[in-house]
């Protein structure tokens, strides 16, 4: 048996969080090592989705419902109009032909929102406005265009049948029915269709607040003036970014050097505020990577070297009395990208109760090898698209952690497994494409 199978099955036994089906272990990862689904697994069954409670609806664009939604009314309230013309009785034209038509008099108009219930008697006509509610005694409607006459009087030419060009009352919706299941996520269209039964809020889990740190005393302010050993704080921007992509709200703390006391204050100042807090940085095992040095004496984070590339490094766990969950990334940019996109992307849906956790994967084909070590499990930078013979992808030049300035062309990323050691031009390969929503 391969050395790396003894550790293999701890959670292969149980049902997977992250639903999606459990793989063996690689061969290739070293004994120690914990594997991307361990980790991901670890975040996922420490995190519950959080409670909910009542939103406004035109805030609650990307959350999810929690409760079963039944319309009080039906849509369309009435039969009404589909179109600009006259109300008629059927019945008044059934003789109506080109050589003896038939002419009714207009006794009024109809105009939708007018607010009054309107009646018409046999051999009359109104004028009606689409989606105004037909009067009663009429039983279809012909379009303006389709008839001659003044204001006084209508001529028609053909009969009317029965309905139409009527919008059957409750046709769309029917008072009492269910609109939107419990678990909906609600898009633009549910949120119209919520605005049109009448709904001002509805019960759905609320967007997750999520404190970002950035650690490391060479750490800048964008716009502050920058020695000649500092850099500029792109992780707190970027995760703060991501954070609200996913639909979430982001506390953007920014840089908070790496003297230990400072960061302890900063944190447990923040955690009123937090349902997650997203560390970079400060992962070492220096004196000064103050994360792993303050986060572990108090024993509740637990760092693991997981295999993945790039972002080996990380941590989880939950801090002090509120035991608010704490996920600590890799400082190099494109480190805490991956890290982000691998963990804390799946964390955040998980606490809003949206599924799938992940990002879905497509296939595409590769435009350019890929050599890669085994034992850990690669995310290579990429730009996706689909051309006239499908979707192709291609790699972003430089696999450095440090290289944000090239993860800025990607807008994707390939997937190379623990156990793959190149990827050959010509290949389908798995594909995260970021940026969509799912
Ligand atoms: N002796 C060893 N050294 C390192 C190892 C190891 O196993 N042994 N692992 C490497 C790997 S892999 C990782 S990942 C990192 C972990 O690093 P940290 O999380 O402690 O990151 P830092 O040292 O704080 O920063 C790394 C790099 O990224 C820059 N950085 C940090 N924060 C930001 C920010 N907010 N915005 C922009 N750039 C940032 C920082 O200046 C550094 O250049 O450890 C490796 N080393
Ligand atoms: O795993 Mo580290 O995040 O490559 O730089």
């Amino acid at each position: 048996m391969p050395a790396g199978d003894s550790t293999s099955g701890t959670s292969a036994t149980q049902s997977s969080t992250s639903g999606l089906p459990q793989r063996p272990r690689p061969h290739s990862i070293a004994p120690g090592r914990l594997t991307v689904e361990d980790h991901l697994e670890t975040i996922l069954r420490g995190i519950g989705p959080l409670g909910a409670y009542d939103q406004p609806v035109v805030e609650s664009l990307g959350l999810s419902l929690h409760e079963e939604v039944v319309s009080d009314i039906d849509l369309p309230r009435h039969d009404s109009a589909d179109v600009d013309g006259y109300a008629v009785s059927s019945a008044d034209l059934a003789r109506a032909n080109t050589s003896d038509p038939v002419e009714l008099p207009i006794v009024g108009e109809i105009v939708a929102g007018s607010g009054k219930p309107f009646a018409i008697s046999a051999g009359t006509c109104v004028s009606i406005m689409t989606g105004a509610p037909l009067p009663h005694g009429a039983d279809a409607v012909v379009p303006m265009g389709d008839v001659e006459g003044d204001h006084q009087r209508v001529v028609f030419r053909r009969p009317a049948s029965p309905g139409q060009r009527v919008r059957r009352q409750g046709e769309d919706v029917t008072a009492g029915s269910v609109v939107l299941p419990e678990g909906a996520v609600l898009g633009p269209r549910e949120i119209g269709l919520l605005a049109a039964v009448g709904r001002s809020r509805v019960k759905a889990r609320p967007r997750p607040r999520v404190v970002i740190l950035s650690t490391g005393r060479e750490l800048r302010e964008p716009g502050e003036h920058l020695g000649h050993d500092s850099v500029y704080d792109g992780n707190s921007s970027m995760i703060a970014a991501a954070v609200r992509a996913a639909g979430a709200i982001a506390f953007r703390v920014g840089a908070v050097g790496d003297d230990p006391r400072q960061f302890q204050r900063v944190l447990s100042d923040q955690l009123v505020r937090a349902d997650l807090v997203i560390t970079t940085g400060g992962l070492g095992h220096s004196r000064r990577d103050v994360v792993r040095q303050v986060l572990g004496s108090l024993g509740t984070v637990q760092f693991h070297d997981v295999a993945l590339e790039p972002g080996s490094d990380q941590g989880f766990g939950r801090v002090y009395d509120e035991q608010t969950p704490i996920i600590t990334l890799p400082g190099d940019p494109v480190a805490a990208f991956v890290s982000f996109e691998v963990f804390v992307l799946p964390a955040i849906r998980r606490l809003m109760g949206r599924v799938p956790y992940r990002r879905p994967q497509v296939h595409a084909v590769l435009a350019q090898d890929i050599v890669s070590q085994p034992g850990h499990r690669e995310y290579v930078r990429a730009v996706f698209e689909v051309t006239h013979r499908g979707a192709k992808v291609t790699p972003v030049e430089g696999r450095g952690a440090h290289l944000v300035g090239r993860l800025a062309q990607a807008n994707a990323l390939i997937v190379v497994g623990e156990d793959e050691t190149a990827l050959n031009l010509g290949d389908t390969v798995r594909t995260i494409v970021l940026d969509r929503s799912f």
